[in-house]
């Protein structure tokens, strides 16, 4: 298969994915998901009439004779107020039937049995549904979930949310050299892919269930892959997407029946990327073992995938590119920068081997093979937090 142009590759990417089911999950579970379905008030906000001030509930002019006392969750006075008299109230408590204005403490003159005070007509009482009535949509279909949102549906009597779910991602790390913990030992390199992907692909939409290592060889590889038969939706396997020697992924995707959809892309770093369907419908994306080529293609590939899985859509953004760049004879280069007022600002140490260039930048800026100075498409990167 050629290798296909950096934007076909992304358009390919997303249009081998089909959204997933709408679910119910619990509410901590929905963060950063989007609405699947419009989110109604189940009850009113607040539910009953209740005070908004600690003082006095009152009914007619004062002064007025103290009855009794109703705290916030506490039992509700049980009889309706007549004129002239009060009960003592928190904020968020219920007043009593022929309540009229709630006097608070600081306006209240109190002593033996009675109060007096300002009287002004329905100050201070919040009636029933009067922030929120209930039944009312306060967002739509495909909002995301913010953390706000999240108390706002549980205001709303909410214990679970009607989400488009999350892909679950499995990750493998492939290599007899990679290794996971302390210093890499002579021929060792640590695995610098499986740390930034869980967050990658939590900030695409998607969530990584497990980052499992593999040594080298197609057997493991093939067992791996059909171990998570029907688990996770995507399977990511890192360094074994070349055409070397330890380097079966084509090979064990043959033969587990996999339709390969993109086999090579035009793009430096990360020419050596691929997705594939596996006759049960996972994705299987493979990412080179260079780890900025890794993120190169994680972005390409990856990415578009689980945006069009977890229905949120990518964020486009345009610059101009401060300063020459180098271009590439017939691929897409992505160059690590940083915005700024000026546009974006190249930051350098951009070798295909190395993070470093990467961790300094906000965004990788988009140079295809022609570009002659124009504005420039810039993918950003995953912010921290
Ligand atoms: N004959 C060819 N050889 C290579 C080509 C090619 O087109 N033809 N492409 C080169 C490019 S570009 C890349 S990128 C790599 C991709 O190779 P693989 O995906 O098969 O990865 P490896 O060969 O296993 O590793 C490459 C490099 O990265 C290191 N590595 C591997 N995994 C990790 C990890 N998890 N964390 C950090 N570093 C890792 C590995 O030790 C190697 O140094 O192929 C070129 N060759
Ligand atoms: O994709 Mo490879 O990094 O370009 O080295």
């Amino acid at each position: 298969m050629e290798a296909i142009s950096w934007g076909s590759a992304r358009t390919l990417a997303a249009g081998a994915a089909c959204p997933l089911k709408p679910s119910s999950v619990p509410l901590r579970e929905a963060l950063g998901c989007r609405l699947a379905a419009s989110l109604c008030a189940l009850v009113p906000v607040p539910g009953v009439d209740v005070s908004a001030m600690d003082g006095y509930a009152v009914a007619g002019p004062g002064p007025w004779r103290v009855v009794g006392r109703v705290l916030a969750g506490g039992v509700a006075h049980g009889r309706a107020l007549r004129a002239g008299e009060a009960v003592e109230i928190a904020t968020g408590a219920p007043v009593p039937e022929g309540c009229e204005a709630v006097l608070p403490y600081e306006r209240a003159e109190a002593g033996e049995g009675r109060v007096s005070g300002g009287f002004e007509r329905g100050r201070h009482v919040r009636r029933r549904g009067e922030d929120i009535p209930e039944g009312t949509v306060v967002l739509g279909a495909g909002a995301v979930v913010t953390p706000v949102a999240l108390g706002l549906a549980a205001a709303l009597g909410h214990d679970t949310l009607l989400v488009r779910p999350r892909p679950k991602v499995l990750v493998l790390v492939t290599g007899d050299e990679v290794v996971h913990e302390g210093l890499p030992g002579a021929g060792r390199v640590r695995d610098a892919i499986g740390p930034f992907l869980p967050g990658l692909v939590e900030w695409a939409g998607g969530r990584v269930t497990e980052v499992g290592g593999l040594p080298d060889g197609a057997e493991a590889l093939r067992t791996a892959l059909n171990a998570g038969v029907g688990a996770p939706d995507v399977v990511v396997v890192c360094g074994a997407s070349s055409r070397g020697p330890a380097d079966h992924l084509r090979s064990v995707l043959g033969d587990l029946g996999a339709e390969v959809i993109v086999d090579g892309v035009a793009v430096r770093p990360g020419h050596p990327q691929l997705l594939a369907r596996l006759p049960d419908g996972r994705l299987v994306v493979g990412l080179p073992g260079n780890p900025f080529a890794a993120l190169s293609a994680a972005l390409t590939l990856l990415a578009p995938v689980l945006r069009e899985l977890a229905g949120t859509p990518a964020p486009r953004e345009t610059s101009a590119l401060v300063g020459p760049v180098r271009t590439h004879a017939s691929d897409t280069r992505l160059v690590p920068v940083r915005r700024s007022a000026r546009g974006a600002v190249q930051v350098g140490h951009d070798r295909p081997g190395s993070l470093w260039g990467a961790a300094l930048a906000d965004a990788l800026a988009v140079v295809p093979p022609d570009w002659s100075g124009e504005q420039i498409e810039l993918i950003e990167l995953p912010p921290g937090g």
